[in-house]
């Protein structure tokens, strides 16, 4: 992975994190361990790779994936904040799918390597630039744990007067073998089908045949993934619904991040807010939005 981001090391942080920087500049976090290997990339603190040690990546990553800062990253973990979607009616018009904060420079805040686990804290905090798109004072914070399983913890503070709203995603992409290979449970049978103007649907039994945009309504806690190569576990915490994405081949071929091939070995199974309202939090007051992946059993 560190071949295909084609990565240069500029120094070693801690006894399991380097700082390394790409061609175009943007700097990444290479986090080495005993049992797993991570790569994060501070722009959109987003989570492009893990893998426990010897083994085939559990996230996906486009090939086309573009790598220089001028949009969010195709593929590992995005961060969908501070809306899911398009932006809602009480956003406004013309704003940036999906929020801002998957294509935003984040700060390291710190590191702590710990015999059981590494941890890295980020954030993002209110500017003119975030403040231009959503009128309103933040701190977002995220927490990735990385050891023999990976968590997120996206926190969102309200450092401001007023209480605002917000909606969002960890908006993983998961590496599959092949389509007819995935299976999911735990998602529910009910959903919104956004290919079909979020009709209300039912299906019992998930099966990946065509292409799939689709917010589950009423998910169990915990959601289990089979992917052909590994059982995964997802512990959601706070979400109010998994959205469950794959754009198949005509979808892919629409967007210019998405290799062609890539639709074939990938599930996005996403742990969401996407409730119209979305949480509101009130100031000085925080919410949080998180997920643990691990094996099954
Ligand atoms: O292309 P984007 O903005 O990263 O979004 C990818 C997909 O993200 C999913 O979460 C949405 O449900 C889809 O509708 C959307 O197409």
């Amino acid at each position: 992975m560190q071949e295909q981001l084609q990565l240069t090391t500029l120094r070693q942080l801690t006894a399991s994190v380097t700082l390394a920087r790409n061609a175009a500049g943007m700097e990444f976090l290479v986090v080495k361990r005993q049992e797993s290997e991570a790569i994060i990339s501070l722009f959109g603190a987003h989570v492009l790779h893990y893998a426990p040690a010897g083994e085939s990546p559990w996230l996906w990553l486009s090939k086309d994936a573009i790598l220089d800062g001028s949009r969010g990253i195709r593929g590992g973990i995005p961060l969908c904040w501070p809306w899911f979607g398009p932006a809602p009616a009480r956003v406004g018009a013309g704003k940036p799918q999906h929020g801002f904060a998957r294509s935003m420079h984040w700060q390291l805040d710190g590191i702590n390597d710990l015999q059981e686990s590494t941890l890295l804290h980020m954030s993002l905090h209110a500017s003119d630039e975030s403040r231009a798109i959503w009128p309103h004072n933040f701190t977002l914070e995220l927490d990735i744990c990385i050891s023999n399983e990976l968590t997120l913890l996206l926190n969102s503070i309200n450092t401001d007067s007023t209480s605002w709203c917000y909606s969002g995603a960890l908006h993983t992409y998961f590496e599959s073998v092949a389509t007819e290979q995935v299976h999911i449970d735990g998602i529910g049978a009910i959903y919104a089908d956004k290919l079909q103007q979020g009709k209300q649907c039912e299906e019992q039994a998930f099966a990946l045949t065509g292409p799939v945009d689709r917010v589950y309504l009423h998910p169990e806690h915990q959601v289990l993934l089979r992917t052909g190569t590994t059982d995964l576990l997802l512990d959601n915490h706070n979400a109010d619904s998994i959205v469950v994405w794959n754009p198949w081949h005509q979808g892919a071929a629409g967007m210019v991040d998405f290799d062609n091939e890539g639709w074939k070995t990938m599930i996005c199974v996403e742990t969401a807010i996407t409730a119209a309202d979305g949480v509101e939090v009130a100031p000085d007051e925080q919410h949080l939005l998180g997920v643990t992946i691990k094996r099954n059993g």
